[in-house]
């Protein structure tokens, strides 16, 4: 089966950082694959490339054999690939509705002459467009007001939304940043049954992912990187006894002491960090995917 997403020897560069230093993997249809590593691996840079917000300073980059190495973030977007971001970016005056309506209007086409008359086409089309962000937010299951501005929500229901927006525009692939980070323990569960489902939707899924009880619970495979370099790709159980991969997490500030030599990092007990599995797996590192890192900009207007 050919490659939903495959990323070729890609490099990124700012000045004398390699942020990215020769990155390979491939992703298929209703895959989970993980991007794990210590902070500043290059994790989100490589999302970056992907989703088109950084340009790649060399390597290649295809959707479904489309090479997107050189498109724009929306162009990116329109070839069915959706994110989510480390820190969440919601528009936070709007509605918590509005801001997921908004997914749709990658697909669901208006036009100004329609708009403007309130046309019953227009009309129809903004009766999609609400059906739609209902469905979707009942399927990441929000609990809180939708009528209400997104700003107003508790941080774990703002990451449903976001969520539910990314789904709203209907893709094909899914990049999670971070989505555990600053969950509870509960909200880390329904996390991770909310990714099984996407999948079971058909969606493939890319995480860069801390919580490594959370990682080793769900992803079919795992890619690490180490400044910008691969040194692992594959099952969650090969991966935290790779020797690479246990040496690079021992070598970073990253993770808490606690490896016992045959994972990357153990548990410490620190129920924070046991991830959404608390399944003893390599420790998810802290750091800014804390709780406490979390509230410098909740909701950012994008
Ligand atoms: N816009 C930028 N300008 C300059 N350097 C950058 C920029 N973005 C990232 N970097 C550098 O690139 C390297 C990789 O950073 P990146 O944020 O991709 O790592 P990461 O693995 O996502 O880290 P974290 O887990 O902390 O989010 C780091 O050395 C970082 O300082």
């Amino acid at each position: 089966m050919s490659a939903l997403l495959e990323v070729a020897d890609l490099h990124l560069a700012f000045g004398g950082v390699k942020a990215v230093d020769g990155l390979s993997f491939q992703v298929h249809e209703a895959e989970i694959v993980s991007v794990i590593g210590p902070n500043g691996a290059g994790k989100t840079s490589a999302f970056n490339c992907i989703t088109g917000f950084y340009r790649a300073t060399s390597g290649a980059i295809t959707i479904d054999g489309t090479d997107v190495t050189r498109l724009r973030p929306s162009a990116v977007a329109a070839r069915g690939v959706s994110r989510t971001f480390q820190n969440v970016r919601l528009f936070g005056d709007l509605p918590v509705l509005d801001n997921v309506r908004a997914g749709t209007h990658l697909w669901l086409r208006q036009h100004v002459f329609d708009a403007l008359l309130h046309t019953p086409r227009y009309r129809r089309t903004e009766q999609v467009a609400t059906d739609e962000a209902h469905r979707w937010l009942d399927f990441v299951g929000l609990r809180a007001d939708r009528t209400g501005p997104a700003r107003a929500l508790p941080y774990g229901e703002q990451r449903r939304v976001e969520i539910a927006r990314a789904l709203a525009r209907h893709p094909k692939l899914l990049l999670l940043d971070e989505p555990a980070a600053g969950l509870n323990h509960g909200e880390k569960l329904e996390l991770l049954e909310l990714i099984r489902r996407i999948r079971d939707l058909g969606i493939a899924i890319v995480l860069i992912e801390h919580d490594m009880g959370l990682v080793m619970e769900v992803s079919q495979r795992v890619v690490v990187l180490n400044f910008g370099k691969e040194i692992a790709d594959g099952s969650p159980e090969a991966v935290r006894r790779d020797p690479a991969v246990i040496e690079a997490y021992l070598g970073s500030d990253d993770e808490p002491s606690g490896a016992t030599g045959d994972e990357p990092a153990g548990q410490t007990g620190d129920e924070e960090r046991s991830g959404a599995t608390g399944d003893g797996g390599p420790s998810g590192q802290t750091g800014d995917g804390g709780p406490s890192g979390l509230t410098e900009e909740r909701t950012a207007d994008a």
